[in-house]
């Protein structure tokens, strides 16, 4: 059986570089992670008297999953993006989660490189994988966890009890990720008004592609002429995230949306950001935003992310849902393809994958 780690494999980084900068020991930004300024391409969003963005992401109280389902799908057509709370995730897990990022990342360089991913592998510690897309590094040092190599990857980084907590936390974030993703997977179908039948998706809630991605955003001696995170799309089929609650002014996640500009997902206590990916749109035949998004960094602050990206069994075929395309009597936009293949698309060419599969 294919799994996600072997479609990562096939595409090792070619990178001079893999290893993370050691941010702890840089007094100022060196040539290789300085950026041109980014606000130039892209006017930023409108702000009212009060220094509040005129056009917020939305925010969507899973509380009452009937009133949800109607929100999230318009916010999956307009923004690509949302916040939601009430989420059944207790927060004090997100919390825990948290503390074990931070004891993590606060490893000595040294002892992080005992975990450092493989050239051609995909689990473990190092650089973002849209690294060799662009000339400059990002301000950021990751940790991939796929299937269960969160435990493999523990035990070189710390004595027994101390891996163990690590691992029972991660396991159980893990969990209940893919018990929200299911339900928020569910609403959006309903949104569209597709039913489960219709699509066979059994196979989908037996055996996802899941992967939790750890990131940290070291803070900067020059936040203007770095950044965390470059803009990219997710290739999954939605993204589950949780930011550290900081509010970086101006800084943090942000998101483009087409005629607001690049918008900030200002953290809301407790709850968590959902994003489209890559596949959603091209199985809701380019309806909702695979949204673009990008990380700023700070000058005195850390930032802490953990992003859970949730999509079908890499076998799967992930096409236009015919019901959509035939009631709206539109074409595909999109040829079909099996997550394993995008995978491999994306990885050759990351913002033009879509464009490839276009019909
Ligand atoms: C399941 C995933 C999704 C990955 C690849 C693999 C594991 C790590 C994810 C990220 C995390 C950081 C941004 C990104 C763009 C990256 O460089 O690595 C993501 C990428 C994607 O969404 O394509
Ligand atoms: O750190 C964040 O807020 C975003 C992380 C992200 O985009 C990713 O891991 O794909
Ligand atoms: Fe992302």
């Amino acid at each position: 059986m294919s799994t996600l780690s072997e479609a990562y494999t096939d595409h090792p980084l070619h990178l001079h570089q893999i290893i993370p900068l050691d941010f702890d020991s840089v007094r100022a930004v060196p040539e290789s992670h300085v950026w041109p300024n980014s606000d130039d391409d892209f006017p930023p969003a409108d702000v009212d008297d009060h220094g509040q963005f005129t056009t917020p992401v939305p925010v969507i109280d899973l509380s009452d999953p009937d009133a949800a389902t109607k929100l999230i799908g318009h916010a999956c057509e307009t923004w690509g993006v949302f916040q939601v709370i009430n989420h059944g995730i207790p927060s004090s897990l997100v919390q825990e989660a948290e503390s074990e990022v931070r004891r993590l990342f606060s490893l000595p360089a040294r002892q992080k490189l005992k975990a450092l991913r493989a050239p051609g592998g995909a689990t473990g510690y190092g650089i973002a994988r849209i690294t060799p897309f662009f000339s400059k590094y990002m301000w950021h040092e990751g940790f991939t966890i796929m299937n269960n190599s969160a435990i493999d990857h523990a035990n070189t980084l710390w004595p027994n009890d101390e891996h163990a907590r690590f691992c029972d936390v991660i396991e159980d974030y893990q969990k209940k990720m893919s018990i929200l993703a299911e339900q928020l997977t569910k609403l959006i179908f309903k949104s569209l008004d597709i039913s489960e039948e219709e699509e066979e998706m059994d196979q989908w809630w037996v055996d996802p592609s899941t992967a939790l991605q750890l990131n940290s955003y070291p803070s900067c001696p020059d936040p203007s002429r770095a950044l965390g995170l470059a803009p990219h799309t997710d290739t999954s089929l939605i993204t589950i995230l949780h930011q550290s609650s900081t509010i970086i002014n101006g800084g943090g996640l942000q998101v483009f949306n087409d005629g607001v500009g690049w918008v900030p997902v200002v953290p809301v206590s407790g709850a968590l950001v959902v994003n489209v990916g890559d596949l959603l749109h091209i199985l809701s035949n380019g309806r909702f935003i695979s949204v673009l998004h990008r990380v700023f960094v700070n000058q005195n602050l850390q930032r802490l992310s953990m992003a859970y990206f949730y999509s079908p069994p890499t076998g799967f075929r992930v096409a236009p849902l015919t019901k959509l395309v035939n009631s709206s009597g539109q074409v595909p936009r999109y040829r079909s393809v099996t997550v394993r293949e995008f995978i491999s698309i994306k990885a050759k060419s990351l913002d033009k994958a879509l464009s490839f599969i276009e019909n």
